[in-house]
């Protein structure tokens, strides 16, 4: 039985035969799997499965440890993002990333979503407002911040904060946005708030989101991978995989058997 389901809807990223190696340990174990365009894809697994370090080969964040190598394909559009020759600047451009923790850079508001822009393109100011205007809309922030533009992000709360490395994220305008367990750190209403930005930003952009909560996945994905010990073990569509997974091993985790 083949529990890798391939999306109706054209994919993003191809993964082909991924590897991936924490100098000798091997985490992850030959995974294919395709993550279709502008629908929003979970992963979850039980703790050290492997998510995080999947996620995390989507942008090439591994390459700051040299003791770690990842080996087979990961086709964004066609392109192998683990080629050497791609500019991982330009890959991180394309794919961004938000973090369990918020981590607002040490500046004011409107310079954090700013910021990635001014690397990448040189606009006027007029456009460069627009910009971060837009972006701190779209991450359902402006109405908070619209008056504090030029104070410390720091200063916001905890899930206004998540809120804003989202905004600092979409502000490049890239393809793909990584979020990596984004409301562990926060409470149920800042939950809530980003779960509903996540449904909206599948209008735009193709979502990843780790998450360790069953609900989460459930409430605010199209497709879940379930990961256990580095193995890609069942990848469908959610609503069939919450109601009718094809493993055992599947069911038993989201039903909470597990362990
Ligand atoms: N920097 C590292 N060096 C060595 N091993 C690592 C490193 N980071 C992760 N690992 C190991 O790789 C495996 C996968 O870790 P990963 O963080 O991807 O799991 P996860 O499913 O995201 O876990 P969690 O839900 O606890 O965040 C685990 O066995 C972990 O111990």
């Amino acid at each position: 039985m083949n529990a890798i389901a391939i999306p109706a809807e054209p994919a993003k990223i191809s993964v082909k035969n991924l590897n991936f190696y924490y100098g000798k340990f091997h985490a992850l174990k030959n995974i294919s799997m395709q993550i279709p365009e502008k629908k929003v894809t979970a992963f979850i697994g039980p703790s050290g499965c492997g998510k995080s370090t999947l996620l995390r080969t989507f942008n090439r964040m591994f390459e700051l440890y040299p003791e770690q190598r990842a080996e087979g394909q990961i086709l964004l559009d066609g392109d192998n993002l683990l080629a050497k020759e791609l500019d991982v600047a330009l890959v991180r451009a394309r794919v961004g990333m938000v973090f369990q923790k918020p981590t607002p850079f040490p500046m004011s508001v409107y310079d954090n979503v700013a910021f990635g822009v001014k690397l990448f393109e040189s606009l006027s100011k007029s456009e460069l407002d627009d910009r971060v205007e837009a972006a701190l809309r779209k991450a359902a922030l402006w109405n908070e911040v619209k008056e504090k533009l030029h104070q410390s992000g720091s200063g916001l709360s905890g899930g206004q904060q998540q809120r804003l490395c989202i905004a600092r994220g979409v502000a490049v305008m890239p393809e793909v946005l990584l979020l990596d367990e984004p409301c562990s750190a926060l409470d149920p209403l800042s939950t809530a708030k980003i779960e509903e930005l996540i449904e909206e930003l599948k209008d735009e952009y193709t979502v990843v989101i780790v998450t360790h909560n069953m609900q989460q996945a459930a409430r605010c994905s199209d497709y879940t991978a379930y990961m256990y010990l580095g193995d890609l073990m069942e990848f469908g569509e959610t609503k069939e995989m919450f109601v009718k997974p094809k493993r055992k091993e599947t069911e038993d985790y989201i039903t909470g058997r597990f362990g």
